[in-house]
Formats: C-alpha cells, sequence, structure tokens
C-alpha cells in the first residue's frame, strides 16, 4: 500500500480505517476499532498517541492479553511462516531469519524460560535490535518482576506500533 496523508485518515470510512490499522498493535483490531473514534487528527504524532493512550488505558489483565498475542522472536511460527506480514518483516530486519544453531538454541532457551516465568512472551522492538542485543535483552530481563516487564513489554509494543504506522502514513 502506497503511504497515505493524515488527511487521507481522517477522511476514510470506519471500515477502511479498521482495515489500514488492524495490526498496528499485532492482533489486536479492537485498537483500529476505538480509535478511529478519536478522529480527526492533527498530524502523525497526534495518531501515534492516540494508539499509545489505546495500550495505556487497558488493565493489567488485557495488557497481558496483548502481551500473548505477540509470537516468539524466532520460534515456532517463524520457522512454520506464520508469522503476520508485519512480524515477518520486523524479525527479518533484525537478523532473527539468519540465526546459527547455536544462536536459536540461546534465544529459544531463553524464549520459552521468560515464558515459564511471566505467562506471556519475551517482546522487543526487533526493528530496534539485532541478535546481539535480543540475547541481552533475554538475559537480563528475565531478572525483572513481572510488573516491570509489563510496563516493559507494552514499552516495545508502542514503539512497534509507532513503526507500523510510519509505514502506513506519511506527514
Ligand atoms: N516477541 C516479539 O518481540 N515479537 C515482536 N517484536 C517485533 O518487533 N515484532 C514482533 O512480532
Amino acid at each position: 500500500m502506497s503511504p497515505v496523508s493524515v488527511a487521507e485518515v481522517n477522511s476514510m470510512s470506519n471500515d477502511q480505517f479498521e482495515w489500514v490499522f488492524g495490526n498496528v498493535i499485532e492482533l489486536c483490531k479492537d485498537a483500529a476499532v476505538r480509535v478511529k473514534k478519536k478522529r480527526p487528527f492533527n498530524g502523525l504524532t497526534d495518531l501515534c498517541a492516540a494508539f499509545h493512550k489505546y495500550l495505556d488505558d487497558l488493565s493489567v489483565e488485557e495488557k497481558q492479553v496483548i502481551l500473548k498475542s505477540h509470537p516468539d522472536l524466532a520460534g515456532r511460527l517463524a520457522t512454520l511462516g506464520e508469522l503476520t506480514k508485519e512480524s515477518t518483516e520486523e524479525q527479518k530486519s533484525a537478523g532473527l531469519d539468519k540465526l546459527t544453531s547455536e544462536q536459536k538454541s540461546i534465544v529459544s532457551t531463553y524464549n520459552e524460560r521468560y515464558k515459564l516465568k511471566f505467562g506471556f512472551p519475551f517482546i522487543i522492538c526487533a526493528r530496534e535490535n539485532k541478535i546481539q542485543s535480543i540475547i541481552e535483552g533475554l538475559e537480563s530481563r528475565i531478572l525483572n518482576t513481572t510488573d516491570q516487564e509489563i510496563t516493559t513489554g507494552i514499552n516495545e509494543v508502542k514503539k512497534i506500533c509507532k513503526l507500523r504506522i510510519l509505514d502506513i502514513v506519511k506527514e
């Protein structure tokens, strides 16, 4: 899809808006359903802020549902080629499609430990990281508390969301 302007976003039909922004938060169409009602937006910053506010306003349980909707990095869905289009590109940009078997086994061991401890997957904005910083993130964040990881995970979802919006809308 070629980039659209904020003016075009403001004049989209409800269905169009939901279709275009339905996965800026992974598998969370409800965000687009809610945010579309906040139109018109003054600019790109305003539009991103509305999606971020949607996340901030969720209860702790709802935030956990959002985190659980994300696929593992270099996990089973990636191996099967069953990631969303957005996740596929993001994981590729961090080099996660080209891991050595040793790196793959480190990531998968930590991912499993992380999920066992927190009950949701480790989430990091792949486009802002490379394999080394992802492994370092796994090693250090696994030591945090659940509350800290809900906050950190949602902040990473916000970064992912913003970059996905920037792929769709140009100022
Ligand atoms: N687990 C995880 O971080 N997944 C995500 N990260 C990202 O940038 N895209 C994703 O799907």
